[in-house]
């Protein structure tokens, strides 16, 4: 996928808010991409655009040689909020429901890989359950299993663990990470903390705000799990930091659940 030379805003009668300027990315299929920055560097609205629900004012966003103008199912997005699930349906039938919705499959192969995903999440056992009967972890891991069953080409994340506390976002990650091993699906992932994007990521672009701009592009490959608290490890971390910050940039969080 490719985002070229992409500009974005918000137009109110009182003004318009540039939200992010000529961004230019090549996401490469079986990416772990994050996005890196400080609040209001327009992250969310280059997600947005690349799901199809903004459109860029310059520029273009290109998947399988397609510009792309509206959502569709190769590209499925898993927010923040607990409350992206309809509670009136069972665990089971939340994640067969879009493969039945955008006729994908038929009502009885969706439940089937509902449920193949839901194992996969580690949830087999709560697919009768209802999104209320489920932990703030659980309910994410319900979101990601929905996401993985559309078999998207491009997977994104807005901030899909900034609501869960410290542990739980640390097993929402392992588990993250484990599911990239076993499926391989191609990731953009927004984030805000500098941990977070350098275990997550095998590539992180750091951009810049008002208006967001690419910064730098990070090679992140060598981090993970295994190097949380490492002297390496933290080193980076400050680097990053300083890139950020030379402009200005304002805060960003270095720790986990900070900002
Ligand atoms: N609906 C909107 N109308 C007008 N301006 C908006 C709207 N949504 C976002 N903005 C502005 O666009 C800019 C980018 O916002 P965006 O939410 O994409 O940033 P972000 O990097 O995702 O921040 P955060 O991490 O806080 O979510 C900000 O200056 C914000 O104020």
């Amino acid at each position: 996928m490719a985002v070229r030379g992409v500009s974005l805003e918000y137009r109110t009668p009182e003004r318009v808010v540039r939200a992010t300027h000529r961004i230019d990315l090549d996401i490469h299929r079986a990416d772990r991409f994050v996005l890196l920055g400080p609040s209001g560097c327009g992250k969310s609205t280059l997600l947005k655009s690349i799901a199809g629900f903004i459109l860029p004012i310059e520029g273009e966003i290109v998947l399988d040689s397609r510009r792309v103008s509206e959502p569709g199912p190769d590209r499925i997005v898993v927010f923040q909020e607990f409350d992206q699930l309809p509670p009136w349906k069972s665990v089971l039938d939340n994640v067969a429901f879009p493969l039945v919705a955008s006729r994908a499959l038929g009502r009885r192969e969706a439940r089937e890989r509902a449920r193949h995903y839901l194992d996969k999440v580690g949830l087999a056992t709560f697919a009768d359950a209802f999104p209320h009967q489920l932990s703030g972890g659980m309910k994410q891991r319900v979101a990601i299993a929905r996401a993985l069953a559309m078999q998207p080409r491009v997977l994104l994340m807005d901030e899909p663990f900034a609501a869960l506390d410290a542990l739980t976002r640390r097993r929402m990650q392992e588990e993250l990470l484990g599911l990239w091993e076993e499926v391989r699906f191609t990731l953009l992932f927004v984030t805000h903390s500098i941990e977070e994007a350098l275990v997550i990521g095998n590539r992180v672009a750091l951009l810049s705000p008002r208006p967001g701009r690419v910064r730098a592009e990070i090679n992140a490959h060598e981090w993970g799990l295994h190097s949380l608290g490492g002297e390496t490890f933290q080193a980076a971390s400050r680097r990053i930091h300083r890139l950020l910050f030379d402009d200005g940039a304002g805060t960003v969080a270095s720790e986990e659940g900070a900002g």
